[in-house]
């Protein structure tokens, strides 16, 4: 029986919009809380390159943790093992911006998916690129074949003068020696990297080298395919904070979600999906994204168990 998965999609979508149980949005980052809970956008690339989309999927928004990911595959792509002495690979079951287990493991993040993580990996790109922010876009660019992706600056600004956790992590870092640039260098390119901007398309795009063994879009090589699926094992454990047992539960994807709203899943050789609702639940990931996730792999049977 061959899926039709524009019905799917439409039937998904017109469940979300009716749900009175949008969840809240982010607005820790102050920028972020000016976006409406009314928006759902869902996008579906599959690996013979067709795509299906429903409701706000052309709808740029900002990616936050997603970026993390991408961020991680262009440091595994310049220096694989290094990385792995300064951050590990095991879930935190802490919510992303957890400070106690980094001063309890002194200073090596669980992950490189909860923020601790990501700004060590934040510094591992700047130590390594010419022009750290001007080359991450880059890469986000190819990997999405779209050169219309930017960042927001106004969001990056907005996050940092409220972003005394991230600043107090970075310390932490830096004080057991974890952290080789400066601090405001490190933050400015991790504010940076997540207020990036784009649409569910462009995201699935951007994702579909690690659901084609590393090769991106346009069939050129950007990680190993073992690379690729250590990423893919990183975002199944880690992806969702202390969420990712109930994603894994619910879903059975690899997938990374972030504050914006987003959430990025793939089944590798079949598709990427990606959804975007900004009302988040507790666990800081989209509640209604979650749910259509739930419903896209249920319907389909497609999930990685
Ligand atoms: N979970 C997220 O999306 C968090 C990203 C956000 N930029 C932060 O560091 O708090």
């Amino acid at each position: 029986m061959t899926l039709d998965f524009q019905a799917i999609l439409d039937a998904i979508h017109k469940d979300a919009i009716i749900k009175k149980n949008k969840g809240i949005v982010a607005s820790y980052i102050p920028e972020l809380a000016n976006i409406s809970d009314q928006n759902f956008g869902i996008h579906l690339r599959t690996s013979d390159n067709k795509e299906y989309a429903s409701g706000d999927y052309s709808v740029p928004f900002s990616i936050q943790s997603v970026s993390k990911v991408l961020a991680l595959a262009k440091a595994i792509s310049i220096s694989n093992q290094s990385i792995w002495k300064r951050v590990d690979v095991e879930p935190s079951g802490n919510p992303f911006n957890e400070l106690s287990l980094l001063e309890l493991e002194n200073g090596i993040p669980r992950n490189p998916l909860i923020n601790a993580g990501a700004i060590v990996i934040a510094d591992i790109l700047i130590s390594n690129l010419e022009n750290p922010k001007k080359d991450f876009l880059k890469f986000v660019r190819t990997l999405a074949n779209d050169d219309s992706i930017s960042y927001n600056k106004q969001v990056a600004l907005s996050e940092k003068v409220t972003g005394f956790k991230n600043y107090a992590a970075a310390n932490l870092l830096k004080s057991f020696g974890n952290l080789h640039n400066d601090v405001e260098d490190v933050l400015d390119f991790y504010f940076h990297q997540c207020s990036i901007e784009m649409n569910c398309s462009q995201l699935s795009k951007a994702f579909f080298l690690f659901a084609n063994k590393g090769k991106c879009m346009l069939n050129k090589t950007h990680i190993t395919e073992s690379q690729a699926k250590r990423i893919n094992a990183i975002m199944l454990t880690c992806g969702f904070y202390d969420e990712a047992g109930e994603f894994a539960f619910e879903v059975g994807l690899p997938g990374k979600s972030g504050v914006g709203g987003g959430i990025v899943a793939l089944l590798p050789d079949h598709f990427v999906i990606t959804t975007w609702s900004p009302g988040l639940n507790k666990k800081g990931n989209s509640l209604l994204g979650m749910q259509a996730l739930e419903r896209f792999t249920t319907k389909t049977k497609l999930s990685i168990f």
